[in-house]
């Protein structure tokens, strides 16, 4: 047996000591959890038995309520000792499959012997809890593993450096118990793993990274100290991988205080979130919380508005034309900046002193507190007082005056109509109170007319209860009148220092027509909401830690900033890519990862890309600005293919044999990229018929494997096999927004890129240079070049 083999079957053996260990706790475990499951049921059949339910004097009512409250205890305390003693089990199952992915033989500084330390996705100790049969990949000494090759090498724990020398690094590959694999590596980790990994077909589900994570992207998941941290990363170079690993991280790193409730993730649609949802459970960790922007801003609106998606915005700015267009562009771009923010920043400095309009407040068709009277009552309170301190004042008022005008309605004649329209149940519920005031007595004169007063107030008080619902929402600040104050008046617009854009005038009346229509534009959306918040309060969000901002470069200076007041005490994390802006404000504001951002920060920039056969990011780094410093991960595969053709029959042609050529490959999902919603449902109308094919839409919460059409700007953060673009024309992608549209689009390919270009191809193929792709001409009698 040569030194290999006896390596191999010690490392095997390791592997069957260390399964066996597993099994011996989980055995234990099982059995822990059946016993506890029965009593959990036991508790639960016998809950009412085992509290003593005496409600006869007051202390008995006490004492009852505090037996209660003890037995409730108790069965949550089981209940959630048995989800936590699941979740134990389920990690020890992923265990036993693969215990670790990797080892280092480390030696530390002033110590002579070498410790052995097996790293996995989560710890184990041996049978006596004396020493690690595997650490948690997120250990401090684990990190020793990400960062360093052979060689000497440091890790931080919470206080303090220590130094030593890794003598061995080794990868593993373990399945159902057996090593399948095993590799000493050098400088990286392992380029045959990840050569294995990423050459696997695309998941309509991500998955985790942790046994390959890079040194760079272990920067991320393990900064712990920026308030602020920015990642600029080209395509597929790993950031919403690294941000979930990042989530892990942090969950392990802050058990003790941090949970998932307090993370959030925007993530940039609905079909990512179901995209991303299986890396953290495979980790052990359980989901953060995950919005979109819109879905964040839409519910803060409330629904008297009806608000523009991003998406929608996206198909207006890439089909629209026009003058009503042209104005429309600007007005999303100037939207978005913080020139803008000031300018809305004035105007609610000015409503301090006059200018909050109200609305009339009616009751049963009278008027009882009219808008001047608000408005009066509102400027007569202290100025040095905030306007939201100060609404909150009025709406106090308000409810005491109609507290007061409640009084008065109960003698109307109306209410005596109401009351013969009581039910039963609303006599029944006065006949108690009448008893619990301990005055009834059926024949006393009194007691009818008690009867009929408290009759009389409850129909008042059910009346009026909306009424005071809506002044304790604040409905009474007509929030709508007063943002359009802003565009009709000229006062703040004349005066000197304001930046405005050239359409100004015209942006006034389209923003005005939307808005009274009830309808807020996506550009409208945040500083719209932004307004309001101005003057009801921003209600900080201080349960969330931490902010992941995944697709960044989307996110517009104001809309960031109203993020910045929403979480003002959370870390945030910003993930994005320069090259993938593609809404209009991006064309003239600079994106969040610009390096001039004016809050303190710390950047971390990713330049390889991870997700794309070298070919397919040869082809793209080279029609991008600074396409130089895309790095390609080293991993073969065919060149890219561009079609070039006359007619839209031949264009369906070429589309139909590109799907039959890669599913024969043996790909599984096969994405027709199109450059709008309009244009793939075109394309899906035309191709349902011969081939089994979905369209994907905003409304579209699960991918799943197959083939599909899908507009670019909805495939952002995600990825297939191979991809069709439909058609790669330089009428389609010509404008400079459209170069980040066509890179998005290209760099959602892992295996294989076919590009069909209806006539003239884009500009931007033109820029490639020939040899990195494959260029065919078809003409309309089909014949091939
Ligand atoms: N260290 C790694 N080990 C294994 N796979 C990796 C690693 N880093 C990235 N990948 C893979 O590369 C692909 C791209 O990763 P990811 O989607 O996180 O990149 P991204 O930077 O968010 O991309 P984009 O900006 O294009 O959406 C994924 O398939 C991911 O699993």
């Amino acid at each position: 047996m040569n030194e290999k083999d006896k390596e191999w079957i010690d490392e095997q053996n390791r592997v069957n000591k260390v399964v066996h260990e597993i099994k011996n706790k989980l055995s234990k475990l099982n059995q822990k959890i059946g016993d506890l499951k029965e009593r959990v049921i036991d508790i639960r059949k016998n809950f009412w038995e085992d509290v003593t339910v005496n409600l006869d004097e007051p202390d008995d009512v006490i004492e009852t309520q505090a037996s209660l409250k003890q037995q409730a205890e108790f069965l949550s305390e089981r209940e959630r000792s048995h989800g936590q003693m699941s979740e134990q089990i389920n990690t020890l199952e992923r265990l036993e499959d693969s215990p670790y992915f990797g080892r280092i033989d480390f030696t530390e500084t002033g110590y002579s012997d070498v410790d052995s330390i097996y790293i996995g996705i989560s710890s184990l100790m041996d049978e006596n809890d004396d020493d690690f049969l595997i650490y948690d990949w997120r250990a401090p000494i684990s990190s020793l593993y990400y960062d360093y090759p052979p060689g000497e090498a440091k890790y931080s724990t919470v206080d303090d450096e220590i130094s030593g020398e890794i003598t061995l690094k080794r990868q593993y590959i373990i399945r159902n118990s057996t090593i399948k694999g095993m590799f000493d590596t050098g400088l990286t980790i392992g380029d045959h793993l990840l050569q294995s990994v990423l050459g696997n077909n695309a998941n309509t589900k991500m998955k985790s990274i942790v046994a390959t994570i890079q040194r760079e992207q272990n920067q991320i998941i393990r900064n712990e100290k920026s308030e602020l941290l920015i990642v600029q990363g080209v395509a597929g170079s790993g950031k919403t991988s690294a941000a979930l690993q990042r989530v892990a991280y942090l969950l392990y790193r802050y058990r003790e205080v941090l949970s998932s409730e307090n993370i959030v993730l925007f993530s940039p649609n609905p079909l990512f979130n179901s995209y991303v949802a299986k890396v953290l459970p495979e980790l052990g960790e359980e989901n953060m919380k995950q919005t979109t922007l819109f879905n964040y801003l839409d519910t803060q609106l409330g629904n008297r508005l009806t608000v523009e998606t991003p998406f929608e915005q996206m198909e207006y700015y890439l089909n629209g034309t026009g003058e009503n267009y042209e104005t429309r562009v600007q007005s999303m771009s100037y939207k978005a900046s913080l020139d803008f923010k000031q300018l809305i920043d004035e105007f609610g400095f000015s409503l301090e002193q006059d200018g909050i309009k109200f609305r009339n407040i009616r009751f049963r068709g009278d008027l009882l507190i009219s808008n001047q009277q608000m408005k009066q009552y509102f400027y007569s309170l202290d100025r040095s007082l905030n306007i939201p301190l100060r609404m909150e004042s009025l709406a106090k008022w308000l409810l005491s005056e109609l507290n007061r005008f409640e009084k008065l309605e109960r003698n109307k004649e109306w209410v005596v109509e109401e009351m013969e329209l009581l039910d039963k149940s609303d006599y029944l519920e006065v006949h108690n109170e009448l008893q619990e005031e301990n005055r009834f007595s059926e024949d006393t004169f009194d007691d009818h007319v008690r009867e009929e007063e408290l009759l009389r107030k409850k129909v008042v008080a059910d009346k009026f209860k909306p009424l005071k619902q809506k002044i304790k929402r604040m409905y009474f600040v007509d929030i709508k009148n007063t943002y359009l104050t802003f565009y009709t008046t000229d006062h703040l617009i004349n005066k000197k220092n304001v930046k405005l854009p050239t359409r100004w005038e015209l942006i006034r009346t389209q923003t005005v027509d939307y808005i009274r229509n009830n309808y807020l534009t996506w550009e409208d959306a945040t500083p719209y909401l932004y307004f309001q918040k101005m003057l009801l309060g921003f209600n900080a969000n201080r349960t969330i830690e931490h902010v992941f901002i995944d697709e960044a470069q989307d996110y517009s200076p104001f809309q960031f900033a109203y993020l910045k007041r929403i979480f003002p005490s959370s870390r945030m994390t910003l993930l994005g890519d320069m090259n993938q802006a593609i809404y209009a404000h991006a064309l003239y504001e600079e994106t969040l990862l610009s390096e001039n951002i004016q809050e303190k920060h710390e950047r971390i920039t990713l330049v390889r890309s991870y997700r794309s056969t070298q070919p397919i990011v040869e082809f793209t780094k080279s029609f991008m600005p600074n396409g130089d410093l895309i790095e390609p991960f080293n991993r073969d595969g065919n060149k890219p293919v561009l079609m070039e053709v006359e007619n839209r029959d031949i264009v369906n042609d070429k589309v139909l044999r590109a799907i039959e050529d890669f599913q024969t490959m043996g790909h599984q999902t096969i994405a027709v990229i199109c450059k709008t919603m309009h244009e793939s449902k075109m394309v899906y109308s035309r191709l349902k018929h011969s081939v089994d094919i979905k369209l994907m839409d905003e409304e579209t919460h699960t991918f799943q494997q197959g083939l599909l059409v899908i507009p670019a700007y909805l495939a952002k953060g995600i990825e297939f096999d191979a991809v069709i673009i439909h058609n790669a024309s330089d009428a389609e992608y010509h404008k400079e927004l459209e170069r980040n549209l066509f890179y998005t689009a290209c760099t959602r390919a892992m295996h294989e890129l076919y590009m069909i270009s209806l006539g003239e191809p884009s500009i931007f193929i033109k820029q490639v240079p020939k040899e990195k792709y494959a260029h065919f001409k078809v003409h309309a009698i089909q014949k091939e070049q």
